[in-house]
C-alpha cells in the first residue's frame, strides 16, 4: 500500500532539472517531522515548506500496489507520445515508500524517475536522478547521487561538510522563511548569493515554481 498526499503535472522548480515538465508524486509522511505545527520546533527538520499529512490533496489517495499507483501517475502525463516522460517522487520523505516494484512499474511506462530525499534512508536501485537535501545533523546515508541541494543557511551547518561528496551538481537553495525571520536574521537569499560568490563550487537554486506562481 502506498499513501500519496497529492500528485500533479507541473514544472520541476528546483535544481539542475528546473523547468522540466514532470509528474510530481508527493508521498504522505516523513521520518524527520510529524507534519504537525505543534511539533515543528522540536522536530529533526524544522523549516519544511510542505504539507505532507494525509492523502486528501489533489489526486491523492491510497494505492494498493505498484501498478495501481503507476497507472494513476501515468494518466497525469498529458501527452500521447512516450518521449521525455519524467516523474518526481517527493514528500514527505519518498524513500519511506518508493520501492523496486514501483520503480519497475514506472520504467515499464517509459518514465524517467527522480527522487527528492533528505538522504537519511537508503535508496532502492534503478532511480535515474537522485537529489539529496541534507537536514541539520541528521546522519546522511546517501553520500552519492546526481545533485546535492542544501537549503541555506541552516544553523551550525557548513556547506563544506558536503563539498567532497560524490555528486554531479552542488546547489544552495535559499531557505523560504517568514517575514519576521527575515527582519531579525536578514535575507536568506542574500546570504546564499554571497556564499555562492565566495565558493564557486556551489550554484544558486531558486524555487522557480514559487516565482512562476505554479503548484
Ligand atoms: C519538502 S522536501 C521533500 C523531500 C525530502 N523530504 C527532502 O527534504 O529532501 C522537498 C525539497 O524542498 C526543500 N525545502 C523544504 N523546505 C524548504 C524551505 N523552507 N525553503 C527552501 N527549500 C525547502 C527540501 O530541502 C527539499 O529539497
Ligand atoms: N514545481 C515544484 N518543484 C519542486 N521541486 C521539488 C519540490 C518538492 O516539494 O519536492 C517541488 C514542488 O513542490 N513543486
Ligand atoms: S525532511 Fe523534507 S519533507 Fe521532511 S520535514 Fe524536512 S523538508 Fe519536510
Ligand atoms: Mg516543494
Amino acid at each position: 500500500m502506498y499513501s500519496v498526499k497529492e500528485a500533479f503535472y507541473t514544472l520541476q522548480g528546483e535544481g539542475a532539472q528546473a523547468g522540466r515538465a514532470s509528474v510530481f508524486c508527493r508521498f504522505a509522511g516523513c521520518n524527520l517531522w510529524s507534519g504537525r505545527e505543534q511539533d515543528r520546533a522540536t522536530s529533526r527538520c524544522t523549516f519544511c515548506d510542505t504539507d505532507f499529512v494525509g492523502t486528501n490533496g489533489q489526486n491523492g489517495g491510497q494505492f494498493r500496489d505498484a501498478n495501481a499507483l503507476a497507472d494513476h501517475l501515468d494518466k497525469l502525463w498529458p501527452h500521447a507520445d512516450s518521449g521525455k516522460r519524467y516523474v518526481v517522487f517527493t514528500g514527505g520523505e519518498p524513500l519511506l515508500q518508493l520501492d523496486a516494484a514501483l520503480i519497475e512499474a514506472m520504467h515499464e511506462r517509459d518514465f524517467e524517475i527522480a527522487v527528492e530525499t533528505n538522504g537519511t534512508l537508503p535508496a532502492p536501485d534503478g532511480i535515474d536522478w537522485i537529489c539529496v537535501s541534507p537536514k541539520g545533523d541528521n546522519p546522511l546515508v546517501l553520500t552519492r547521487g546526481s545533485e546535492l541541494k542544501l537549503v541555506y543557511p541552516q544553523a551550525g551547518l557548513d556547506p563544506e561538510r558536503f563539498a567532497g561528496l560524490e555528486f554531479a551538481h552542488f546547489f544552495l537553495q535559499p531557505m523560504d522563511t517568514t517575514p519576521a525571520a527575515i527582519a531579525s536574521d536578514g535575507s536568506t537569499m542574500s546570504a546564499t548569493v554571497d556564499y555562492c560568490l565566495r565558493h564557486p563550487q556551489w550554484r544558486l537554486s531558486l524555487q522557480t515554481h514559487k516565482i512562476a506562481g505554479i503548484d
